[in-house]
């Protein structure tokens, strides 16, 4: 079985996430990610990506199953960067990326579905950043990214909390751009590309190659700060508790950590 299955039809690419149940982003499937996003710029028929998870959820985050047969400090460092190249390279794309969602999008799903140029939701599916949960912080830019879609009062309150929102929540606050029912997830993304598709290839890569500037010149010095950080916390009683009682499947005791 392929970790993620990528195929063209009507110049959209669809990827899938394929590594049910939580298809968490291992280092497999992100090198797989790479590798297809790499196929596609030799294609220049392609006009429109569809992103999506097969099974019950689109992306229940990196694979904190991984995490463990990390050591130190400099690993988790390098662990974030690359999560935060990878998701930088998926948000310059020149081809816009729509990630469909249904199900949860958690902790490095979510990171990457905020990297991704649209997001089409279900009405029921969860969204959020739980790794403050895991006596961690996010890593893959969700610290520097959610504050841009649901402003900071918000970003605050969600990673902190780390409880996730709705996909209808998410639609109301802008994270999402539209929340839709499970049975038509599916055809609503497929219109949203199909009506991409029928813009010229030049004037597409012109606003793909823009839009990317509205961003503030801190970001980029935000996520190195959000990797060192990632780096040092995975040293932290409240991480081996975290991630252990995730593994053990109990309520995390992190109050007097
Ligand atoms: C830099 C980035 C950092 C991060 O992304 S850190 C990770 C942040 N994400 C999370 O903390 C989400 C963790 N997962 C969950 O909260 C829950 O799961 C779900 C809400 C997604 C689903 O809950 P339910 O329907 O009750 O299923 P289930 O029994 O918890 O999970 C099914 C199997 O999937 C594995 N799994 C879920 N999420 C992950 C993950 N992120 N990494 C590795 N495995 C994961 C579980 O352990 C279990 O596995 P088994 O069947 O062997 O017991």
């Amino acid at each position: 079985m392929n970790a993620l299955n990528y195929e063209m039809s009507n110049h959209v690419a669809t990827i899938t996430l394929n590594s049910p149940p939580a298809n968490a982003l291992s280092s497999t499937i992100m090198q797989g990610l790479s590798d297809i996003l790499d196929q596609i710029e030799k294609d220049p028929s392609i006009k429109a990506i569809v992103l999506k998870g097969e099974g019950k959820f689109f992306s229940a985050g990196a694979d904190i199953k991984e995490f463990t047969t990390l050591q130190q400090s400099s690993d988790y460092q390098s662990l974030a960067k690359k999560g935060q190249d990878l998701f930088n390279r998926v948000e310059n794309f020149h081809i816009p990326i729509i990630a469909s969602i249904h199900g949860a999008a958690l902790g490095g799903g979510l990171e990457l579905a905020m990297a991704c140029h649209i997001r089409i939701v279900t009405e029921t599916a969860k969204l959020g950043l739980p790794e403050l949960t895991l006596g961690i912080i996010p890593g893959f830019a969700g610290t520097q990214r959610l504050p841009q879609y649901v402003g900071t009062a918000k970003a605050y309150e969600m990673i902190l909390l780390g409880e996730p929102i709705t996909g209808k929540q998410a639609a109301d606050w802008g994270l999402a751009n539209t929340a839709t029912s499970e049975d038509e997830l599916a055809a609503t993304t497929q219109l949203l590309a199909q009506k991409i598709t029928e813009k010229s290839g030049p004037s597409i890569r012109h606003v793909m190659e823009l839009i990317p500037y509205a961003k503030s010149a801190q970001f980029q010095i935000g996520v190195e700060k959000e990797a060192e950080a990632f780096g040092k916390i995975f040293g932290s009683k409240g991480a081996k508790e975290g991630i252990q009682a995730f593994i053990d499947k109990r309520k995390p005791n992190l109050k007097d950590i």
